[in-house]
């Protein structure tokens, strides 16, 4: 008996099921989920590795509906949270359909996309592989041509099969569909997963830290190395309020490893920490259509990527 999908019977022939996109950072990973779902759930930014969280997407079709999963980028690992990031990302592959590997087209294929696609070829059960030459608008054919064969060698050089190898662009929206109708190809007949027309399943306090934290990026630009993590300390409505004027209490504290970097996003006169605080909220307010009254600290935790106790403290 096939699922039903807001009381409708599900189609003949639907398909459902997981992708994820893999990449050396700045690939276009969350660009291109954006794209896909329509919706701006995955952070991205012109900084590498805004990604830390598995965010999810999805793609509602009449025939299909496919789920997509940003996961962080795979690490070298120099530090436990790199380690612990990269279990993340191999526990991913292991549970997801079909991977997508994002190799941008307007940089030569090198070392890190090698190791990333080795790490895969190396898994107990290698999930269907697709090439996503992303950024097709940045280069012309000739080079597009290049690329595609530096693709299809790796084939012979990793031991691995491309099941497609797809060109597109998020940016022009070239060829997004194929893509999508390669992903939803590669995906085993079943009723939708999620029913109705959810976007994302991740917890809202997530959401809201990864906006945070996108406003500081943004906002400190390249001051600021990425050793900033966001903590929601607490959310939720505040009591008393009438039903039709809800106010979302969010207390939140940004997390960076040294004094200095304190300095820098409360900026001269607190300017900076008021331009955050402004963007991030707006934010959030676009994101769940209530008010939000945002406290926002930061702390100083010194050394957090390497040490355990605080790793843990946040989730990682
Ligand atoms: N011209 C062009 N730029 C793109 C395209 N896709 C992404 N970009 C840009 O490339 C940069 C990186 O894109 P992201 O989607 O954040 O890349 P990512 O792979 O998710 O990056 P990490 O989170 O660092 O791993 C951003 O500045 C995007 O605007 C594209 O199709 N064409």
């Amino acid at each position: 008996m096939p699922g039903s999908l807001d009381g409708t019977e599900t189609p003949e022939g639907f398909k459902s099921g997981f992708a994820c996109f893999v990449g050396r950072p700045n690939a276009g990973k969350s660009t291109l989920t954006n794209a896909l779902v329509g919706t701006k759930i995955a952070i991205a930014s012109a900084k590498p590795q805004t990604t830390r969280h598995a965010i999810r997407g999805i793609v509602n079709r009449p025939d299909a509906q496919l789920v997509l999963i940003d996961t962080p980028g795979l690490h070298r690992p120099r530090t436990l949270l790199g380690e612990r990031l990269n279990d993340v990302v191999r526990a991913t592959w292991s549970e997801v359909d079909t991977v997508g590997v994002c190799l941008p087209a307007d940089q030569k294929i090198g070392p890190g996309d090698t190791y990333l696609v080795g790490e895969l070829a190396k898994l107990p059960r290698v999930p269907a592989l697709v090439a996503v030459a992303t950024k097709s608008d940045l280069v012309g054919p000739t080079r597009m041509a290049q690329h595609l064969m530096a693709i299809q060698a790796l084939e012979e050089t990793l031991g691995i099969t491309w099941t497609h190898i797809v060109p597109v662009s998020s940016v022009t929206d070239d060829q997004l569909d194929v893509l999508a109708d390669t992903l939803v190809s590669l995906l085993p007949d079943g009723p939708p997963l999620y029913p109705g027309g959810e976007v994302t399943d991740e917890p809202e306090e997530t959401l809201v830290a990864e906006l945070i934290r996108e406003s500081v990026l943004e906002t400190v630009r390249d001051e600021l190395p990425h050793s900033i993590t966001v903590a929601i300390e607490e959310m939720g409505l505040r009591e008393g309020r009438p039903a039709d004027k809800p106010l979302l209490d969010v207390y939140a504290s940004m997390i960076v490893e040294r004094d200095s970097q304190k300095g820098i996003i409360i900026g001269h006169r607190g300017e900076r920490l008021r331009d955050i605080g402004e963007k991030s909220r707006r934010q959030i307010e676009a994101l769940l259509g209530t008010p939000v009254y945002l406290d926002l600290r930061i702390k100083v935790l010194k050394e957090w990527q390497r040490n355990p106790k605080h790793l843990n403290r946040l989730g990682f």
